[in-house]
């Protein structure tokens, strides 16, 4: 075992700056960069580091062993000494969203340990994944750079970089939602409660998000003096879900939008075409949306965004046309699956979210609700898309 490994699982009770901080900082200035993962640096210690990796080794580094060896019973000082060591370990250029031998990300294993997501430990990864990932767009010259699936190991660059997609995240490169243009050409099929591809079984939407969608129905009105005099937008049909709350409110205009053929064909069908009320704009929003902004004429109430297969990129991209097309008191809003996969990454997205959105001059407003009891067994589609058990809803407003 490495020195620093011995370190990191806090051999001596109270844990405290002599013992540690001082120590850590002795061993990272003695040329071990934390970034290195633990395998790397046992191998650095015993002369070899520069030997091929292991194809075989795992991406635990030093800070998954110190969160995994967090003492459950540590004192408020003594977490305030832990705290230091994993600022030394960042200011060292440690990544926030490895995934160790178990699968586990270094916020996983703090939660295990009992420190929450208001703890200061969690909050201090989260702020690193924030950093990071805005650093990361900073050096790809603004551009998102997005590899094809999350927590894929970025070898050369000694770097993980997560992948949040706005709906079903992309982990087998033959999901058929991992491609919008392969997506849109892919037959899907409503069965009980499902929206799903035929062939491949990919989730485009469940019935579980039904309370969510009730929620953001509501969102969508929130800055309306009378629903019944508001004019809307949903981005995305899928089940038509949410459009069905919206109709319960009787709004003056509601505007759908829905790019995939089946989904549209399925609308026909069930007469939403003939709702007196109803405009479809068929297409995908990156044309559509254009033309009604080229319009001049429509300002709306309220816009949701739940589509399939788009990145983050894709919503940034989509700030230009809401800030265009959305009333001084306007809402907007939308599912909210960015980085569920895992609570930490789902934290960094949340608050990235907040910071991009300020660049607007809008405030992003989020929501806490409990999911647990309504997500599935997932058995009948490839893969979760959503593995928190909470969702953060937010609305998004000018300030
Ligand atoms: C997850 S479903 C939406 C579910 C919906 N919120 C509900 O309550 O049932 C996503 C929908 O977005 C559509 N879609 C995907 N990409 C699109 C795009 N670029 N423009 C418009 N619609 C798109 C898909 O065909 C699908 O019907």
């Amino acid at each position: 075992m490495s020195d620093l490994h011995h370190l990191l699982t806090f051999p001596t009770r109270p844990i405290t700056s002599d013992v540690y901080k001082t120590q850590l900082n002795h061993l990272l200035k003695s040329g071990i960069p934390s970034t290195y993962t633990l395998e790397q640096v046992a191998a650095f210690e015993q002369g070899k580091e520069d030997e091929e990796d292991d194809p075989e080794a795992s991406n635990t580094t030093p800070l998954h062993i110190l969160a995994r060896s967090l003492p459950k019973d540590a004192t408020t000082e003594e977490l305030k000494v832990v705290l230091n060591m994993m600022n030394t370990l960042f200011e060292y250029g440690a990544g926030w969203n490895f995934l160790d031998y178990e699968n586990k990300s270094i916020g996983d294993l703090l939660l295990e340990n009992g420190q929450g997501r208001e703890s200061d430990l969690y909050k201090r990864v989260v702020e690193a994944g924030v950093s990071a990932e805005l650093l990361l767009r900073k050096v790809n010259g603004g551009d998102i750079e997005f590899l094809d699936g999350p927590m894929d190991v970025q070898e050369d660059e000694g770097n993980v970089e997560e992948t949040p997609e706005t709906k079903e995240t992309v982990i087998d490169s033959d999901l058929t939602a991992s491609d919008p243009k392969t997506y849109l050409s892919t037959e899907l099929e409503y069965t009980d409660g499902k929206l799903i591809t035929k062939e491949n079984k990919d989730g485009v939407m469940m019935d579980w998000e039904d309370s969510i969608m009730k929620l953001a129905a509501d969102t969508l009105f929130f800055g309306a003096t009378n629903p019944k005099e508001a004019t809307v937008l949903n981005i995305g049909f899928g089940m038509g879900i949410i459009d069905t709350y919206i109709q319960e409110k009787n709004p003056a205009h509601h505007y759908i939008c829905e790019a995939h053929p089946d989904v549209l064909a399925k609308m026909k069908q069930d007469g939403w075409y003939e709702k007196p009320n109803v405009t479809i704009l068929e297409g995908k929003w990156q044309d559509t949306l254009n033309k009604l902004l080229d319009d001049g004429s429509v300002f709306l109430d309220g816009i949701y965004y739940d589509t399939l297969s788009e990145h983050y990129q894709d919503m940034l991209d989509l700030y230009d046309v809401i800030v265009g097309l959305i009333k001084p008191e306007g809402v907007f809003s939308f599912f909210n699956g960015l980085g569920a996969d895992r609570p930490i990454c789902y934290d960094v997205y949340k608050r990235i979210v907040e910071l991009d959105v300020n660049n607007y001059g809008m405030n992003c407003e989020y929501t806490t609700i409990q999911i647990g009891k309504q997500l599935p067994d997932w058995n009948d589609v490839k893969r979760s898309y959503y593995n928190c058990d909470y969702y953060y809803h937010p609305r998004i407003s000018f300030m």
